[in-house]
Parts: structure tokens; sequence; C-alpha cells
């Protein structure tokens, strides 16, 4: 328990109603969360104001409520404040006990690659030391144990209690994934990043930010707040990124593979076959944390595809080398690395290969295009799912970057479906949304077969597939529902064809669905 008066001393320029010392038992920030002894925290939000939910709170138990205009009426004492999500980072830090400032943290932003590169930073860590902690999109990991993540980047209350509980679990090392939300609403306010990596930046999120400048400003608070002892890791190909330079104190080292003059390079790159390998080269002397980095090269060998997963194991094995992880560490922490969830996922090599990806904003289609076009197949098929409840802009800047691709498709070899057989209610795809993809891609050029369900929409590309096809499960397929209507139809068409014993279709059926047993692979 904390007196109120200690913990609102760490916020600026407040005004009190009712004040009274009390002793605090813990914040809320909503009030199903209120217990006896609480703060609430009310937050004027994009659906609603907890302002209005002050009187439940007060009803629930809480002691005190912190507020950007007083409410009238409840004998409770009130704190106001002229940001409550910056005071609500301010008094969680606080009350955590600041449990960031014991560990390195590294902090991932980017338009796209940022659970890739955090799952691959942590194995790195992992491999070196052993115990780490990961947020992210997918989990939250505090040493051998996880939980699902409900955001990108936690509110600020629960992340400083993650910290904190990680911190009880002496971990010494956390990653995580830091979204231009999280940034813009104040959820990584009072966290010193040792390290910040800047992945590439390109348009996303727009509903969210209002525009791709607010998007960009938002994610340039994470280099703006580094200190000078810290590094900035940013992607040298990317001009956008690189402008992230001029807006941080902290040293820089840049990574990439078209600018041979990056720090730190991927040379001689195969992508051809299903793994992938390049060879690092260091191009300068990195210097961080009092350790100096001499230029060198290495192999890198990845169990994941893709051209992005270039970008993103440089990233990790950059990371690595600076924290001093030794190159033998970093090898073999790379190649065990299996992927995480549809994020080009290979999920069916056999005969065919079906991969299956997110394809959600033009940045992330158009480089799973580039890698599509340096693989080997005899014939590429695109079930693209058209996101529901995205809307016309943001469907029509996606169909744009496919139709940028012209050469990868040939007559009807997209099949576009929506997955409004398995989404719910508020992302059902409509009809503006997927007129919009049509005329797109047939004044494009290409021509589409149109299925209005994604089962239908997958088990034609099956159909379709020939002897070494390449299928791309794109798009809006719901968790995995592509993934399983895909696997299950293969499965049934193995099945119908062949008279099997139950060993060996026990058999086959563990090796079809091998990839979705674990769908959190990188664990
Ligand atoms: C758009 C967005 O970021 N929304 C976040 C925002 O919600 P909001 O402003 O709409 O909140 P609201 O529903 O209006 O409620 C206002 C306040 O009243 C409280 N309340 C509300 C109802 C009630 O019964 N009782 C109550 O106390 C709420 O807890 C809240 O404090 O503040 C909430 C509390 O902090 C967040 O949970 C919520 O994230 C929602 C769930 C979300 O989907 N966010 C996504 C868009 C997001 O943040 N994504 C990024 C990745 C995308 C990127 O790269 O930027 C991420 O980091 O996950
Ligand atoms: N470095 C990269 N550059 C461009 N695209 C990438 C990169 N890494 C991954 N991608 C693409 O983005 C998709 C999502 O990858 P990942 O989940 O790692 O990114 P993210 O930024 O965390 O997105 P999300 O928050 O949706 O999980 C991948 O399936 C891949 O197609």
């Amino acid at each position: 328990m904390i007196e109120l008066q200690k913990i609102i001393s760490v916020l600026e320029g407040v005004e009190t109603l009712n004040f009274k010392n009390v002793l605090v038992k813990g914040i809320a920030y909503h009030t199903d969360r209120v217990e006896e002894g609480y703060i609430f925290v009310c937050i004027k939000g994009y659906q609603t104001d907890g302002h209005l939910y002050a009187q439940k709170a007060a009803s629930k138990g809480a002691l005190v409520l912190i507020v950007e205009d007083f409410i009238e009426g409840i004998a409770i004492p009130q704190v106001k404040v002229s940001n409550s999500r910056k005071a609500l980072a301010q008094i969680s830090a606080y009350f955590y006990g600041y449990p960031s400032k014991d560990m390195v943290m590294i902090g991932v932003t980017g338009t796209n690659g940022k659970t890739t590169t955090t799952f691959l930073i942590d194995r790195v860590l992992q491999k070196a030391y052993g115990k780490t902690g990961l947020i992210g999109t997918v989990i939250v990991k505090n040493g051998d144990s996880y939980i699902p993540a409900e955001l990108t980047t936690p509110e600020s209350l629960d992340l400083q209690r993650y910290l904190w509980e990680m911190k009880e679990n002496n971990i010494k090392y956390t990653t995580m994934e830091v979204s231009s939300s999280g940034l813009d609403l104040n959820r990584v306010d009072t966290i010193d990043y040792k390290i910040a990596v800047v992945n590439n930046i390109s348009r996303d999120h727009i509903d969210l930010h209002g525009s791709f400048e607010n998007y960009v400003n938002a994610k340039k608070k994470l280099v703006r707040n580094l200190k000078a002892d810290s590094v900035a890791i940013l992607n040298g190909d990317c001009t956008e990124t690189l402008n992230f330079g001029i807006e941080t104190i902290a040293p820089k080292i840049t990574f990439g593979i078209k600018n041979p003059f990056t720090s730190v390079v991927a040379e001689s790159i195969d992508l051809s076959k299903s793994e992938t390998s390049y060879k690092l080269k260091v191009n300068e002397t990195l210097v961080f944390d009092g350790r100096e980095i001499q230029p060198q090269e290495f192999e890198v060998k990845l169990k994941i595809m893709g051209l992005h997963n270039v970008y993103n194991s440089l990233v990790a094995a950059t990371v690595g080398l600076i924290m001093g992880v030794d190159v033998a560490d970093i090898q073999k922490a790379l190649y065990e690395f299996r992927g995480v969830e549809r994020r080009f996922q290979l999920i069916y090599n056999d005969e065919f290969k079906i991969i299956d990806d997110h394809f959600a904003n033009p940045g992330n289609i158009r480089i799973t295009l580039d890698t599509i076009k340096k693989m080997n197949y005899s014939q590429f098929l695109l079930v693209y799912a058209i996101r529901g409840s995205r809307g016309v802009t943001v469907n029509s800047e996606n169909a744009r970057v496919i139709a940028e691709n012209k050469e990868l498709f040939g007559l009807k070899n997209i099949i576009l479906t929506t997955s409004n057989d398995y989404v719910g209610k508020k992302d059902i795809v409509t009809d503006d949304e997927l007129n919009c993809v049509v005329k797109i891609l047939e004044e494009g050029g290409i021509k589409t077969q149109i299925y209005p369900t994604l089962a239908e929409g997958v088990k034609r590309a099956i159909d379709l597939a020939q002897k070494d096809s390449l299928i791309l499960l794109g798009g809006c397929q719901g968790m995995d529902f592509g993934a399983k209507i895909a696997l299950d139809y293969i499965y049934q068409k193995i099945v119908s064809r062949q008279k099997l014993s139950v060993k060996t279709l026990k058999e086959l059926k563990d090796k079809i669905y091998e990839p979705l047993k674990d769908r959190v692979a990188g664990i």
C-alpha cells in the first residue's frame, strides 16, 4: 500500500479536490478491474469517456479518481491532470518501482516485422543469457511462462505490471514491440530503451492516426526519447526510416541489403530454397556499452523464408553482436527459429507449397511479392481475402500494390474471397470494399476469380494446384482459418484418393497438421 501523496508526487501541475492522503492498493483504468482501495484513472477514449464511469468505480471501492475534469457529486479525492493517459503511465511506473530501470530494454518499431524481429532478438538473447522477457502482438513471455497478448504494446499499467513480474523473476533483458498507438497513447512513457530498432516505415494505420505524417511522427517518439548511451538501429534501405536518425542524440547503426555502405549488410542472399541463407558483413566498428565489435563476416542460415526475414534476422544478429553474444550462438539461435504464425509461414511443403501470410498493408504485400519473385515454383496462386472493416482506402492501397506486380499473375490466378464465413459482424466485407479491389485489379489488367467464402476460395486454389505450385494464403483469414481449411481439404483429398491403414492415416494427419500444432512456433 502506498500513500496517495507519494504517488501523485510524480505528476506535474496537479490540482486536487476532497484531498485525503489515503493508502492506495492498486490502480485501474477500466471499471471491471477496480477493487477496494484502488485509484481509478478516468481516460477520455475514442469510444467513450472514462469520467462517465467514475461513479461506478467509486461504488466498486475506488478511493481516488485521476481526472482531466473534476466530477461533481463524488466525495472521494480527485486529482486533476492535463493528460490522464500520461498520468497513468507515470503513476504505474512509480507504483511498480520502475522495473525497466533494472533491465536492458529493447524496443522494436516499424510498419512490418515487429513481431518476427522481437522473437528473433529474444531467441538470440535467450541463447546467451537463458531467461528473457518478450512483449508483443502474440504473447507476453516471462522466462519460461507466457500468456497470450491483448495488444501489441500493452497499456502502461499492464506493461509496468508485466515488467515488475519479470523483474521479480530476475529477467535482465526484455524485448518488446512498440506500436505507433503505444507511442501515441503514452503506453511506453517512462521506459528508457537501451536499444531502439526501426525496421521499416510504410503506409499503415492511417485509420488510427488520421494521416501518414501523424503515424510517422508517433513512431519517431521512440528514437526521440533515447539517451546518449543508447543506440538506434535503423534500416539503411528505407529513406523514411533513415530520417529517424536526425531525431535522436543516440548513436546510430544501420542495416540493409541494398546499400552496401550500411553498418551491417547481408550479401549473397539465397532465397531459392525452403531455407534462407546469406553472408552477414559488419562494415565498420560497432561501439555500444563499452564494447567494440570489429568488422567481420559470417554465414547466416534461416529456416524461415523471405527477403523480409533477411532484414529481421540482420537486426537480431546486430543486437546480438552489440550485446556481446558469440557469433556461434547468434547463428544457432537464428537457425533454430521456426517463425511466427501467419508471418510468411510455410504450412504445407509437399507436392506443392502453401504459405500463410497477413498480406495486410502495402509494405507487407510488396515484400511478400518481392520474395515470391525470387522463389522457384511452377505456378503461383494467390488466395486473397479482402479485409472487411478496413474501408475502401486501405483496401484500394493494398490492391494497387498487387496490381503493380502484374507480372506474377497469369490468367485468373488470383482467387478473391472474403472471410465472411468466419469473421464476426464488424469485419464483414462490404460490397464497396470488394468492388474497389476488383476494379483496381481489373484496371491493372489482372483477372480474378471471386468466391464469396474463404472455404470455397481456399479449396479452389488447392484444386488448381499442380506439381510445384506455390499457393499464398494472404489477407484477412481470421486467425488461422485459411490454413485449417487448406490442410483439412488436403487431408480429405489424400484420404479419398488412397486406401490407407489406421496407422498411416494417423501418420498422415500428424504430418499434415504439424505446422499448426505449435502456432506460436517461436517458443
Ligand atoms: C484505438 C485504441 O488504441 N484504443 C485503445 C483505447 O481505447 P479507447 O480510447 O477507445 O477507450 P474507450 O473504450 O473509449 O474507453 C475510455 C476509457 O473508459 C474506460 N471504460 C470503458 C468502458 C467501461 O465500461 N468502463 C471503463 O472504465 C476504458 O477502460 C478507457 O480507459 O484505450 C484502451 C485502454 O487503454 C485500449 O484498450 C484501446 O485499445 C483497443 C482495444 C485497440 O484495439 N487498440 C488497437 C488499435 C491498438 O492499440 N493497436 C496497436 C497496434 C497498432 C499500431 O501499430 O498502432 C497495439 O499496440 O496493439
Ligand atoms: N522486415 C519486414 N519488412 C517488410 N515486411 C515484413 C517484414 N517482416 C515481416 N514482414 C511482413 O509483415 C507480416 C507481419 O510480420 P510481423 O508480424 O513480424 O510484423 P508486425 O509489424 O509485428 O505486424 P503485426 O503487428 O501485425 O504482428 C509478415 O507476414 C511479412 O509478410
